[in-house]
């Protein structure tokens, strides 16, 4: 196994959701383009970071992943095999390869089974382990992994706490075995100070046991601190991926930057001087997606030509890959941003402005 092996490749990944209306026969009126032309690659024992605005199709994405969600079309490979094309029943001995862990761990997980049920559940559907014994060394084991006491087993969730709930969520994922772990806003439901505990234990176990993990978060801060590679997705598709300390101190793509001015300066003196720029307006809808560059509406730098016609591809500028035709320009200074469409603003001076994103002018002002 080299060390860049990819697990998971994916390629012009496509979900679209019909929209119906009808009285008696349900008529398909549009498409909600929740994954838009997706493509991204995962390699084994790493973590990519996907994050942007709730709506922008993160969840679907993983999802899609997964096969949970059907794809309209594109490719998923998982070690080399197109999982699109995979009969269900192989599909389903796949799964115990890739496991999902969810951010609300309460409602995932059946309040009326006990720990030992909710772990037993899978073994017995995936077929592991050859007799009780088995599995209860293999659920001890997996107990142990998460930081989790042997008497957890007779509990039930409601016993616990939300960051003990969400290690019996990793625990129900972990004890099967699987090689990709996809985490859905893994530590959003839980208070900060039990975040951290929850992240590092992702990190170790992808330590010990050479996990790969998509993790999912609106949160930059949670995505930066465990991603080798962030992708950054608008509306259904990937805007800009880099590996996460590029993407952090030089962002290329005006949504990135956009986002990333959401994320605070511990530093009240860098905090103080931070500006910010506004962007206009609302999240247009996946079903009706602007044409050309998706964020021409709401971006700061965009121009009276290409922008709003031509669909910018991902293209590799240095370690990243960006989907703006004017990313060089944007970062050289050669292209400023305009005060239509944004406004330039000290934090003093902001007020509320609803549907706005803040961002700094210059990249790396905010770390
Ligand atoms: N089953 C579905 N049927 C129809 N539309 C859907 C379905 N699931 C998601 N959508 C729509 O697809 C778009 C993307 O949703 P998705 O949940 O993937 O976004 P997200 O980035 O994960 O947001 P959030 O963080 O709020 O979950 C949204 O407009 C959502 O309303």
């Amino acid at each position: 196994m080299t060390d860049n092996e990819t697990l998971v490749e994916v390629r012009d990944l496509k979900v679209h959701f019909p929209i119906t209306r009808g009285v008696l026969f349900d008529r398909v009126v549009g498409h909600v383009k929740a994954v838009d032309g997706v493509d991204l690659d995962i390699p084994r024992g790493r973590t990519y970071g996907l994050v942007g605005e709730s709506g922008c199709g993160k969840s679907t994405l993983g999802r899609a992943l997964l096969q949970l969600t059907p794809p309209t079309s594109g490719k998923v490979s998982f070690d080399g095999i197109d999982l699109t094309r995979m009969p269900p029943a192989k599909l389903r001995g796949m799964r115990r390869r890739m496991q999902m862990i969810f951010q609300d761990p309460m409602s995932s997980l059946d309040p009326r089974q006990n720990v030992e049920s909710i772990l037993t559940e899978g073994l017995q559907a995936h077929g592991i382990g050859d007799s009780r014994d088995e599995r209860r060394r293999i659920i001890s084991e997996t107990l142990d992994a998460v930081g989790l006491p042997r008497w957890a087993l007779s509990r039930y969730p409601h016993e616990f706490s939300g960051g003990q709930r969400q290690r019996i969520g990793i625990a129900r994922a972990l004890v099967l075995g699987p090689e990709l772990i996809v985490a859905d806003e893994p530590v959003s439901a839980l208070d900060v100070s039990i975040q951290a505990q929850v992240v590092n234990l992702l990190d170790e176990l992808q330590d010990n046991l050479g996990l790969t993990y998509l993790v999912i978060a609106h949160d930059l801060a949670v995505v930066r601190h465990i991603s080798d590679v962030v992708g950054v997705m608008y509306l259904g598709a990937l805007v800009e991926e880099a590996p996460s300390d590029r993407l952090y101190t030089e962002p290329l793509h005006p949504y990135t930057r956009a986002l990333m001015s959401a994320v605070p300066v511990p530093d009240p003196e860098v905090e103080d001087r931070r500006e910010r720029i506004l962007l206009a307006g609302d999240l247009p809808s996946p079903a009706n997606p602007p044409s050309g560059c998706r964020f021409h509406t709401r971006c700061p730098w965009a121009q009276p030509t290409r922008c709003a016609e031509e669909r910018p591809a991902l293209r590799q500028i240095g370690r990243s890959r960006v989907a703006c035709h004017w990313a060089e320009q944007i970062a050289s200074g050669e292209l400023r941003p305009h005060s239509v469409d944004a406004e330039i603003v000290r934090p003093a001076d902001e007020g509320e402005a609803p549907g706005m994103v803040s961002a700094p002018t210059e990249p790396g002002s905010y770390v």
